[in-house]
């Protein structure tokens, strides 16, 4: 296991985030971290990487994890080139010059590389930020709603890269809003909803046990039962 989070609370002064979650994260998995707008997945991703604290409780962390992380959006300097800004990171983390090729091969940006960015497109700018996340060689990689700004081709070329990834020994997290892209990817799930999961497991067993065949079905089933409850009181 690579973590173990414990009773996990953070909540804002709305009195909205995560409202103490117990959850395991497998080593060597693709594990989709799924809900709708508001359930707390990008607050859960900020406790994973440190960006913010939580209240209370507890992650376990196996001994020795590095993160690599890709956000959902990043600014990257606009007047350097694709080549540069990833020469630069890969620089500072005494990567070797081929480690830049490799990647922008990857990611279908090599011809693009001498283009600054300021004029690349929103998927192309999507592109080089899952580029510079597969630079280095973290164990956990954790990457926010990375199907954002992509077109089609290259949702399906992200599902094999990441699975690459996965062969090279790496654990991925993703969060996504998709359930259906959680399903074709995702070896686990953890189903989040309100700040509270909904499911946590292997996608199999959570599906059959459940006696569900798609995870939408089985969150639909699940939030009518919330929200059926929550009419009761
Ligand atoms: N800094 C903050 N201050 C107050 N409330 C916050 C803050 N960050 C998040 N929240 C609230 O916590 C809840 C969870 O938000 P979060 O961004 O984690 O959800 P999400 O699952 O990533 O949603 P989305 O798919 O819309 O990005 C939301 O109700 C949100 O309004």
């Amino acid at each position: 296991m690579i973590l173990k989070g414990v009773d996990v609370k953070k909540v804002y002064s709305s009195n909205n985030g995560l409202h103490g979650i117990n959850f395991e994260l497998n080593s060597g998995r693709i594990i989709a971290l799924a809900g709708g707008n508001g359930a707390g997945k990008s607050t859960l991703i900020r406790l994973l990487i440190g960006e913010e604290e939580y209240d209370s409780g507890e992650l376990q962390w196996e001994d020795g994890v590095s993160i690599k992380y890709m956000p959902d959006d990043i600014n990257f300097p606009p007047t350097l080139t694709a080549f540069e800004i990833l020469q630069l990171l890969a620089h500072l983390k005494k990567l070797p010059k081929s480690s830049v090729e490799e990647v922008l091969k990857r990611v279908g940006l090599w011809e693009h590389r001498k283009q600054h960015v300021r004029q690349f497109s929103k998927g192309m700018r999507q592109r080089l930020n899952l580029a510079q996340s597969l630079l280095g060689d973290e164990k956990l990689l954790i990457l926010d709603e990375p199907t954002n700004g992509l077109d089609l081709l290259w949702i399906a070329e992200l599902k094999q890269i990441l699975q690459e990834q996965k062969e090279l020994g790496k654990t991925i997290l993703f969060s996504t809003h998709l359930l259906s892209f959680a399903e074709e990817l995702a070896d686990d799930v953890l189903l989040l909803h309100d700040g509270q999961i909904l499911m946590n497991g292997s996608l199999e067993e959570v599906l059959s046990q459940e006696k569900a065949d798609h995870l939408e079905e089985l969150f639909m089933r699940k939030i009518g039962l919330i929200r059926q409850q929550n009419k009761k009181y």
